[in-house]
């Protein structure tokens, strides 16, 4: 016998259902809620910029990945903004560029930052995971996924209200990165949701959708987890055998 569906939730409250995963945000994570507090060490800063890098730079191939899939002209068209956004085009520096002035600022090296020395395997892995989803799950999924971008207005937002205050060292021309995200992303968010509250439409699509999101969100959290081992717990991989940062650095995939 078949069981009974479920019925969809309404678009309305479908869209509250994916907002309402704002409160597990990476805001809320304790790396975070120190940065903004104003209780990290230059060296937790320093840390937590040189491995965001790493999500910096597959964010346009991941975008471009959501693009190879998509057979629609219309989302190609405007998702391209994104990778635009990032890698820069006449007018525009791009987000990786702001972000490595956000390195500089902080005190950091651009080579330092570039060759990925620090990134942790942690943080590899789990930017690893979102990029390869996006290229194997529909566009549509992948979309659906990039909408912790709901959320992140008010973290980049946090950071520009903090961070002066707190942390007087770290040189003014380093927040571009934050304040150019904060249109982007309103604009970027608006976009994924559309496409997801048209794709995901019976209540098992928008369960699926919400699982995606939680998904996105793990991947978020894990990255400060594995900052926190490194930089709060002072236990980066491989400390009860060596000193030594002897972790790969990308295998080139
Ligand atoms: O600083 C942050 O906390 C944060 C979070 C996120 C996010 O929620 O995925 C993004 C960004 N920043 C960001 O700057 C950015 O360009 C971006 C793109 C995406 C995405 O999934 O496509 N997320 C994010």
């Amino acid at each position: 016998m078949n069981a009974i569906a479920k019925p969809a939730m309404t678009r309305d409250d479908f869209e509250q259902a994916l907002r309402d995963k704002g409160t597990l945000y990476h805001i809320h994570h304790p790396y975070h809620r120190a940065m903004y507090g104003g209780q990290c060490t230059p060296e937790q800063i320093r840390g937590w910029v040189a491995n965001r890098y790493y999500y910096q730079v597959n964010i346009p191939r991941k975008d471009a990945a959501i693009m190879a899939n998509c057979p629609d002209a219309n989302v190609r068209r405007q998702w391209l903004q994104r990778v635009l956004d990032h890698d820069g085009h006449e007018n525009d520096q791009g987000g990786i560029e702001a972000w490595l002035q956000l390195a500089e600022a902080v005190g950091l090296s651009r080579e330092e930052v570039i060759d990925q020395r620090h990134v942790l395997p942690g943080v590899r892995f789990a930017v690893d995971a979102y990029l390869n989803f996006a290229r194997r799950a529909t566009w549509q999924e992948a979309a659906c996924s990039s909408l912790t971008e709901l959320f992140a207005p008010e973290i980049h937002q946090s950071r520009l209200d903090s961070w002066p205050e707190h942390y007087p060292w770290i040189e003014g021309n380093g927040y571009t990165y934050f304040r150019k995200r904060l249109s982007e992303a309103r604009r970027d968010v608006q976009h994924g949701l559309t496409i997801t509250l048209d794709h995901f439409t019976t209540y098992a699509e928008q369960q699926r959708a919400l699982d995606i999101l939680q998904f996105k969100l793990d991947i978020l959290w894990s990255m400060l987890d594995a900052l926190t081992m490194a930089y709060v717990h002072q236990t980066p991989p491989y400390h009860t055998v060596t000193d030594a940062q002897v972790w790969h650095r990308g295998l080139g995939l």
